[in-house]
């Protein structure tokens, strides 16, 4: 547990490595749309047209399914591709993620909770957070919504619950294809915890899913979300930039895939830094918000309270 939490907080050194794209395969070609000034996750208007998908920048309209074709992609090498590209590492930021929030009904409350995951696909999280309130808590009354824009992946975590014979067809959890930015199904003030992970980064309108995570939880309700952030050791910035120009790679050699995994990096270089994000997360409504930045700020778990 000590050597998880100081691996998840400190850092693996690699001898940078210097791969060059050496695969020819066929390429999903996004249709560029007229050069405009990029919008920034913060500076982007309600009215405004074009929106960035990675590096590129496209029509708002054509990146929900731009999204879409990336994660139908990956789907079925997605816990394979996650083991490779961080060596274990996004197991133990999960892991720690879970024992952070730390819910469940209390043994003291007669009041199950209503959780939320967006961007769930994988159920990662979503199973992990029941398997923890029912182990320190006895809580297996609280009920889960795993929601997702992608039917693919949510088949993913489908699949996974039927073979770990925990949560397939359990009244307690949904599974729901909805958008994150509306999530036009889920009622306001209804969920208690709002949790997602690796998932706001791929959203048209970051803002959006933040004042739409606001909507729906109650009052005293917590949001929690764990995405790529910015590393603050310039060493380590540099040791990133070694390291992202192997995933493209990774990813056509193990998925045959090396536009998903390119996306991948370029998603991650444009989403903000860790106060950028907690400013946008105030801008939602939330109080107390905050953030802990992992593994020298390749990601960070940010949070708040809708008061
Ligand atoms: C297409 O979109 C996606 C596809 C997918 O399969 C997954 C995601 C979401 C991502 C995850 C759930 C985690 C995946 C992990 C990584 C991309 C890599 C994270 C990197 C590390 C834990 C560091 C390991 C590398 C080293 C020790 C070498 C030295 C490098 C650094 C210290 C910095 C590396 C930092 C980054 C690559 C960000 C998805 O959206
Ligand atoms: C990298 S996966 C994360 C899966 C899981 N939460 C995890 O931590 O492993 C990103 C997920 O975000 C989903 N996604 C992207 N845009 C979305 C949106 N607007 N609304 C809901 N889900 C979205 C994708 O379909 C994909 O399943």
């Amino acid at each position: 547990m000590l050597i998880s939490s100081l691996l998840a907080r400190s850092s693996l050194v690699n001898a940078p490595l210097r791969l060059s794209r050496f695969f020819t395969q066929a390429r999903r070609v996004y249709k560029e749309e007229e050069p405009t000034a990029p919008p920034s996750p913060t500076t982007e208007q309600p009215g405004q047209k074009y929106t960035h998908f990675g590096s590129k920048t496209v029509l708002k309209s054509t990146k929900q399914k731009l999204v879409g074709d990336v994660f139908s992609s990956v789907a079925n090498r997605y816990d394979l591709m996650n083991d490779v590209m961080s060596l274990g590492i996004h197991r133990l930021w999960k892991e720690h993620f879970i024992n952070k929030l730390d819910a469940g009904k209390r043994p003291n409350s007669t009041t199950p909770l209503n959780f939320i995951d967006v961007a769930g696909g994988s159920g990662d999280i979503a199973f992990g957070l029941l398997d923890h309130a029912e182990s320190k808590f006895g809580d297996n009354e609280s009920t889960m919504d795993i929601v997702d824009i992608n039917a693919d992946m949510l088949k993913e975590g489908e699949k996974r619950a039927m073979e770990q014979g925990k949560y397939f067809k359990d009244p307690r959890v949904r599974f729901l294809v909805s958008n994150g930015e509306v999530l036009e199904e889920i009622e306001s003030d209804s969920k208690d915890i709002y949790t997602v992970s690796f998932g706001i980064r791929n959203f048209t309108d970051i803002q959006k899913g933040l004042n739409t995570a606001y909507r729906v939880l109650k009052p005293g309700g917590m949001f929690y979300c764990l995405e790529f952030s910015k590393i603050e050791n310039p060493l380590m910035d540099l040791a990133y930039q070694q390291w992202a120009k192997v995933l493209p790679v990774m990813g056509s050699m193990i998925a045959n895939d090396y536009d998903s995994y390119q996306y991948l990096v370029e998603s991650i270089e444009r989403f903000p830094d860790q106060e950028t994000f907690k400013s946008m997360i105030e801008k939602a409504g939330f109080k107390s918000a905050g953030y802990e930045s992992l593994t020298f700020g390749v990601c960070a778990i940010h949070w708040g309270i809708k008061v």
